[in-house]
């Protein structure tokens, strides 16, 4: 990062426990601005429930976090003017078309109605929503979900984005179109945070990553630097938390052809 230049995001010592489980423990994280980041870990790394944190959803047990230098937890207005979020699990208003979906989320950010319109006629041309503009969000695949989800999360032009698995249950050809719309937004100095456990995709997509497994950091940088020298993230990925996951399935002794 450059000197001086505040981080997109600033995370202290972040901490999350249910019940006995601690699924956060202890992050501390600098994403530089104007970049695409990867959170990337297995299941159950506390990817979900890190970026619930730094988006306002969860309270932390402790910890704090910042973006664009204010405080989430004490200055919450400033942060959500400023951040657009796709979550896991996306909620939407179902009885509202894709159309009226935009035209409520962005008279809820405070845009001028004729300037909703503009944003939203884009939006749903680039995304490949016009045709299905009028259909009840309910009547919506698990991809155009995705879609319309982004298009509100990006109406207000947010200085940055986060998305908990944005890419899953969506096709290529929607996959494409998202990832074109995430580059146009990068390219001009946004920042995109996104988590997922596919290695591959945040390989190709970021330019800055960090592994989380067993709710810490294990490792975090541009993604060459974490990358080092071995053939893929993947295979980083794997020196760096694969001691503790070495079960090959020896043990399913009876399952294939040889055991029946
Ligand atoms: N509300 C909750 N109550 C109890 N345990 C929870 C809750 N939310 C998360 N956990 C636990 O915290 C840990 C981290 O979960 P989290 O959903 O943050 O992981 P993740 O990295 O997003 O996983 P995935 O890639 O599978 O979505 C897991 O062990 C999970 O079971």
């Amino acid at each position: 990062m450059e000197q001086g230049s505040t981080p997109a995001v600033r995370i202290e010592g972040l901490w999350k426990q249910f019940g006995e489980q601690v699924a956060v423990a202890g992050v501390d994280l600098e994403l530089p601005a104007g970049q695409f980041i990867g959170l990337v870990g297995p299941n159950g790394a506390g990817k979900t429930t890190t970026l619930s944190m730094v988006t306002g959803l969860l309270r932390p047990d402790s910890g704090r976090v910042e973006i664009g230098g204010h405080d989430v937890w004490s200055d919450p207005v400033a942060v959500k003017s400023r951040i657009g979020v796709l979550p896991e699990g996306l909620r939407l208003f179902e009885r509202l078309s894709g159309r009226e979906l935009l035209s409520y989320t962005g008279r809820l950010r405070g845009l001028p109605g004729d300037e909703v319109d503009r944003r939203a006629t884009q939006l749903l041309d680039v995304l490949d929503l016009a045709v299905a503009q009028n259909k009840l969000v309910v009547d919506y695949s698990t991809g155009m979900r995705k879609k319309i989800g982004l298009a509100a999360a990006l109406l207000h032009n947010p200085e940055v984005l986060f998305l908990d698995e944005p890419f899953e249950g969506v096709d290529p050809v929607s996959a494409q179109t998202i990832r074109g719309v995430l580059e146009r937004y990068t390219a001009s100095g946004a920042t995109v945070v996104f988590s997922s456990h596919v290695m591959e995709l945040v390989e190709s997509l970021c330019s800055w990553v960090a592994v989380m497994a067993a709710g810490r950091i294990r490792a975090q940088g541009a993604l060459a630097e974490v990358r080092g020298d071995a053939a893929s993230l993947q295979a980083a990925f794997l020196e760096l938390v694969g001691a503790q996951r070495t079960a090959s399935g020896d043990s399913l002794d009876w399952l294939g052809g040889d055991a029946r």
